[in-house]
């Protein structure tokens, strides 16, 4: 193609305003939310949704639009995405990180093109392709756009669950993120691991390092962290071999990891010190018994009388059983019409849609982004500009098929 030509193709409005909203530099732990909200507002006011802008905690505005469906009475659709990015490490990246350049290729390269910046613009844009045929649904949809998911959503959908705002949306369902996915298929993620991130605290006698001090503190808390390393062994091995009720292989999200993130100890080589600490950060599967696993990681912690500082926990929250909504139906017919597998799965990590399944609001979390490496927090994230344009064809009958249930 020459300049020229390249020049006279129109850019698609779905993939301007795609690349408008990841130049804003929503990035922790300073994100941009005033840009980012002057931004939603009149991207609100292009398609004439209602917009509220609500500041439950000083400086982290949420942002609600509606679009109200021809049948009140019924329970609402939440499409959910959160509007924070995670930091980069610049000199990793081929192309500036908040350009959103468009390669050759077709690739738009930028931090949170995946996660998940391309998810808030699919529901935007099947909303204006949705208006442009003149269509009406019979839900109403609310659009919460949330800050301060990357760094816990304490300050974002924690809050914002518990608040007579979210209560006035009325909500029935919800959609979250997902993950890329490599094949031709998207992940439907409906439930997740809770995390429960530990500081663990050891202490003993100071000395020489050519004696035997007791009680040491790198010893006990080596002792303890072999418990946690142990017991990562024996699910990592279910992880290989163990198989789910259907006979497909268990995945991530189904196992509990327990892995030791942080060690901080000693001063000098020939120094005993009183003092090691550890990091821990467990996911813990949505099958098991929280007080049980709880107990157990108790128990390795007192047998070498290794202090426990919870840092944060999420108690669990009830999966969505795929076959009590029909929402899951619409799911499956939207992938056929589309030729796109769906596999459904437990996330391994942590989302927003935790605090809106443990308050009883369904979720599922999906990114249609298919037939793509999984980028999200990694350097040079893109997304090509075919497969975020499928994207909002697919979200389209998505949501049009969610709300005229
Ligand atoms: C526990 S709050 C932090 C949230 C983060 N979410 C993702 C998707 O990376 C995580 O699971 O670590
Ligand atoms: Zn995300
Ligand atoms: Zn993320």
């Amino acid at each position: 193609m020459s300049p020229q030509s390249k020049k006279a193709k129109v850019e698609d409005i779905a993939v301007t305003r795609f690349r408008e909203y990841l130049r804003i530099k929503t990035v922790q732990p300073t994100p941009d939310y005033a840009g980012c909200t002057a931004f939603l507002t009149k991207y609100a006011k292009e398609l004439n949704l209602e917009c509220k802008v609500v500041e439950l905690v000083k400086g982290k505005p949420l942002v609600i639009m509606t679009w109200k469906g021809t049948d009140p009475s019924q329970k609402s659709l939440i499409l959910n995405s959160h509007t924070d990015v995670v930091p980069v490490s610049e000199e990793h990246w081929d192309n500036p990180p908040f350009e959103a350049v468009k390669l050759d290729n077709g690739d738009i390269v930028a931090r949170g093109a995946q996660d998940m910046k391309c998810v808030g613009i699919w529901y935007m844009e099947a909303i204006r392709k949705l208006q442009q045929q003149n269509k009406k649904l019979k839900r109403t949809l609310h659009l919460t756009w949330v800050p301060d998911e990357e760094i816990g959503g304490h300050d974002g959908m924690m809050v914002f669950v518990k608040s007579k705002e979210f209560k006035e949306l009325n909500a029935g369902f919800a959609l979250d993120e997902g993950l890329a996915n490599e094949k031709n298929a998207f992940k439907l993620y409906y439930g997740e691991r809770s995390p429960w991130w530990l500081t663990l605290i050891a202490k003993g006698n100071a000395g020489h390092g050519s004696k035997f001090i007791e009680p040491s503190a790198t010893y006990r808390l080596l002792k303890t962290l072999d418990k946690f390393l142990a017991f990562r062994d024996s699910e990592q091995k279910r992880l290989e071999f163990e198989l789910s009720h259907d006979g497909k292989p268990i995945t991530l999200g189904d196992v509990t990891t327990t892995n030791v993130t942080i060690l901080k100890a000693g001063v000098q080589h020939n120094v005993v010190h009183e003092e090691a600490q550890a990091g821990v950060d467990i996911r813990i599967a949505p099958t098991v018994n929280h007080k049980e696993f709880e107990q157990m990681v108790k128990e390795w912690c007192a047998e070498y009388d290794v202090e426990m500082k919870t840092v944060q926990k999420f108690d669990g929250a009830p999966s969505t059983i795929l076959s009590e909504h029909k929402e899951w139906q619409v799911v499956q017919s939207v992938a056929k019409k589309h030729k796109v597998d769906i596999e459904p799965e437990i996330f391994p990590a942590a989302t927003d849609s935790r605090f809106l399944r443990q308050i009883g609001v369904p979720a599922f979390g999906i990114s249609a982004i298919k037939n793509t490496p999984v980028l999200l927090h990694d350097h040079n994230e893109y997304l090509n500009e075919n497969v975020f344009l499928e994207g909002v064809s697919f979200y389209v009958d998505l949501i049009s098929g969610m709300a005229n249930l």
